[in-house]
């Protein structure tokens, strides 16, 4: 089997969308002097989808959501040149192709996350080349069934988040994240605008659920150093992304003082990456999302080194490319979940681009044993709603 062809196209969504409220969640653009598109920097209204086909006529489907129109670009030049005529049983060997001849400038960012793309592709490949779905190549079923959590409580009117929080907790979710709406420039008063909305949150699921709280690089040191202890009393299984993702010396300095468990990796690329991370006692949860970290053939390993850390992987985002890596390893206990909403920030525009995204019931998520590859395929249903730049 061969790779005949690689076709990289963005999908831009132009449908309705959201409006971004208020202080919907803290980010790295917070802190920077007379910023005003802050909230722009959150939201990923556009997508990557790449097809791979081989000369015995099947197509794999691999993603990339960061930056979407670059990674096209990436794809199309540099990365497609490199696996057309070849082998994608070959995967080891065609990852290191993309890697190290993209390696004075890729390394980390988008050229990763654009490698991730075309993993992904041949590993679907794989799956179907075979009739056997992804997770039966990593190492199988290691749970009768995914336990996830419901990601999204943005920071609204607190009154909204209640209702949100009680709706998903009479579904049968049993964790939930939420995000903070401030930091450090929105002083003491975001300080108990940020416990409040905890409070609020705990109020509703109570204390025999998970909740999970999430920064997204809004904070610095000095705040989180804070936060912390006031944050104790509220039991987060987690506080994620406090600082910049390279303030790697932050991360570990947050998790030594033992009081809420870091967790962090969503912005970190490759295996060498994590193994900063790990080496360094950064993280107490690792992140990585499939679609960025380098593909199946890179999650694949850093499953292993958290093995071997003890470290639980729980990925950003959910979505399939990463549930068949959770399924496969038992040092993946849970999995993000982005349920399906009118188009907003864009977690959930995934749902909008593909079929086959398995559903949450009663707070698990299941992969069937009969649907080969990662078990995408393109939806039409929503096309007229998208540019797609070809
Ligand atoms: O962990 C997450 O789910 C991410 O940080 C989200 O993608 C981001 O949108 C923050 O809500
Ligand atoms: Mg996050």
């Amino acid at each position: 089997m061969k790779i005949k062809s690689v076709r990289a196209r963005v999908y831009e969504w132009k449908g309705k969308t959201v409006p971004p409220q208020g202080n919907f969640c803290s980010n790295a653009m917070d802190l920077v002097y007379s910023n005003t598109e802050s909230m722009s920097t959150f939201r990923f209204h556009s997508w990557t989808v790449v097809e791979i086909e081989t000369d015995d006529g099947i197509v794999g489907l691999g993603n990339v959501a960061l930056a979407p129109r670059i990674a096209k670009a990436i794809i199309d030049e540099y990365l497609a040149p490199l696996v057309i005529g070849q082998d994608p049983w070959d995967y080891e060997y065609l990852w290191q192709r993309m890697y190290r001849s993209t390696h004075a400038w890729g390394r980390k960012g988008v050229t990763m996350a654009a490698i991730s793309a075309v993993d992904l592709a041949i590993w679907d490949i794989l799956g179907k080349s075979v009739g056997k779905p992804v997770f039966k190549l990593l190492g199988g079923r290691t749970k009768e069934k995914i336990p996830c959590y419901y990601s999204k409580l943005y920071r609204t009117d607190l009154k909204d988040m209640q209702q949100e929080a009680q709706k998903f907790l009479d579904q049968g979710f049993k964790a939930f994240k939420m995000r903070f709406g401030y930091g450090p420039v929105h002083l003491q008063q975001g300080v108990s605008e940020n416990l409040k909305s905890v409070a609020a949150v705990r109020e509703v699921i109570g204390y025999d659920t998970d909740l999970m709280l999430e920064c997204y690089m809004g904070w610095n040191l000095e705040y989180a150093k804070r936060m912390l202890p006031k944050l104790a009393k509220y039991e987060p299984r987690w506080l994620e992304e406090p600082v910049i993702a390279d303030d790697i010396d932050g991360y570990a300095e947050l998790n030594a003082m033992n009081i809420i468990p870091i967790s962090g990796g969503e912005h970190e690329f490759s295996l060498y990456g994590f193994k900063q991370l790990l080496d360094k006692k950064a993280v107490s949860v690792v992140q990585y999302d499939t679609n960025r970290v380098g593909g199946i053939t890179a999650a694949h390993k850093i499953n292993a080194l958290c093995e071997a850390y003890s470290v639980p992987v729980i990925p950003h985002a959910g979505q399939m490319h990463n549930y068949h890596l959770t399924m496969s390893t038992l040092a993946s206990p849970m999995a993000e979940y982005f349920p399906i909403f009118d188009v907003e920030v864009g977690n959930e525009l995934f749902w909008y681009i593909f079929d086959g995204e398995p559903i949450a019931d009663n707070g698990f998520l299941q992969l069937r044993d009969d649907v080969p590859g990662l078990g995408l395929s393109l939806k039409t249903e929503y096309l007229q709603h998208f540019h797609i730049v070809e």
